[in-house]
């Protein structure tokens, strides 16, 4: 008789959205620690007989096939960003609001568990569904689960209109900018520091880059009726040898938060030209996306979930759809100030507008 393995996570998934929320954030899933998570979905989904249910390493796809005229795809991803002693979760009431704290709570299990207890119940959606949940989304571009599956698997990725459950207070929140990160270095010249006058000091020739980032006024871009917030900032710095050199390297770490008017390609030569004669390494580039709304499956959400569309200043994985050529909008609970923030925590109403603002919405059509 088979033993099952009892030190596996379990997802209990005929709970409230708010509990299946609390769940999955008390199973860790920092970054390249996706696999208890992802086990934990399949054997949840495995009684679910209307999905068909695929892997492709840590991304679970779950679809049904029940020949209707539209597709429309629902992903989440299962990783977060690192912890703050902020696990295992709790429940708080802060001004007569409930919340649920904890690392994920916001970006984006809340969003997930929306997901997953709708996958499971949703057996007769007025359209096709293709559920899916990856890894890798909150570190560098090369490593997003998504982007494997489109280059392993595009046909898995097709489908008529997507929505990603990233936190946006259950409102829509079109498109994305773009995301780029630099590292720009300066070299100097290794002495004892009780003799620097023979050295030259690394750290700082920092200054006037760090000035350039200070005075930096990022722009406020209009694109198709949403205003987009950019951003300029040091996320890191290195530097230093020993307490008794001087250092012949450093290195700023920037990340530059794009408006989808700029390309790419333009956002980087932007950095090149305002770092000019430093050396410059492009570390990580996602090109950001439209809002998309025009599109009519857009449309139709919006007008089924009420509320006023606005931008998402966060990179997600609508620009993968988008440069697929696929309409998607971001959808789901928890404040985005909150995102990766050490007091992460959301409003637990929230999750429970998500589920019936996206029941109603796919019983429909
Ligand atoms: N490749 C990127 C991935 C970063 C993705 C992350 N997305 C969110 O936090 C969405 C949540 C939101 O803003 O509402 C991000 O924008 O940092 C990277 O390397 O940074």
């Amino acid at each position: 008789m088979p033993v099952a393995d009892t030190t596996l996570p379990v997802l209990d998934l005929s709970q409230t959205s708010i509990d299946i929320t609390r769940q999955l954030c008390d199973i860790e899933s920092v970054s390249g620690n996706e696999g208890p998570i992802t086990e934990a979905i399949l054997v949840a989904l495995a009684g679910a007989e209307h999905l068909e249910v695929l892997r492709d390493g840590d991304v679970v796809i779950a679809r049904t096939n029940l020949g209707r005229d539209k597709r429309v795809v629902i992903a989440g991803h299962t990783d977060t960003v690192p912890l703050n002693d902020n696990l295992p979760t709790r429940y708080e009431t802060e001004d007569g609001v409930e919340y649920l704290w904890g690392r994920g709570t916001v970006d984006m299990k809340s969003g997930v568990a929306v997901q997953l207890k709708l996958a499971v119940e949703l057996t007769e959606p007025a359209v096709d569904i293709t559920w899916l949940w990856y890894d890798h989304e909150e570190v560098s571009a090369d490593l997003n689960g998504l982007k494997r599956l489109a280059d392993n698997r595009p046909d898995l990725l097709q489908g008529d209109f997507a929505i990603l459950g990233e936190p946006t207070r259950s409102e829509i929140e079109g498109g994305c900018n773009g995301n780029a990160r630099i590292e720009v270095r300066t070299f100097g010249l290794r002495a004892h520091s009780a003799r620097a006058w023979v050295g030259h000091n690394a750290i700082h020739d920092l200054s006037p880059i760090l000035d350039t980032l200070a005075a930096y006024v990022p722009r406020e871009v209009e694109v198709d009726g949403l205003v987009y917030r950019e951003g300029l900032n040091a996320v890191g710095i290195t530097g230093g040898v020993a307490g008794n050199v001087i250092p012949d390297a450093a290195m700023v770490h920037i990340n530059y938060r794009f408006a989808p008017s700029r390309s790419g390609e333009e956002a980087i030569a932007h950095l090149r030209e305002l770092f000019e004669g430093y050396d410059v390494t492009v570390v990580d580039l996602a090109e950001g996306a439209r809002p998309g709304l025009d599109a009519p499956l857009a449309q139709d959400l919006l007008a089924a979930v009420g509320g006023e569309a606005k931008p998402k200043y966060g990179w997600t994985d609508v620009a993968r759809f988008s440069a697929l050529g696929m309409p998607a909008v971001n959808y789901g609970p928890g404040d985005p100030l909150k995102a990766h923030a050490d007091d992460e925590r959301v409003a637990v109403d929230q999750i429970t507008a998500c589920e019936q603002g996206l029941r109603a919405w796919l019983m429909t059509g």
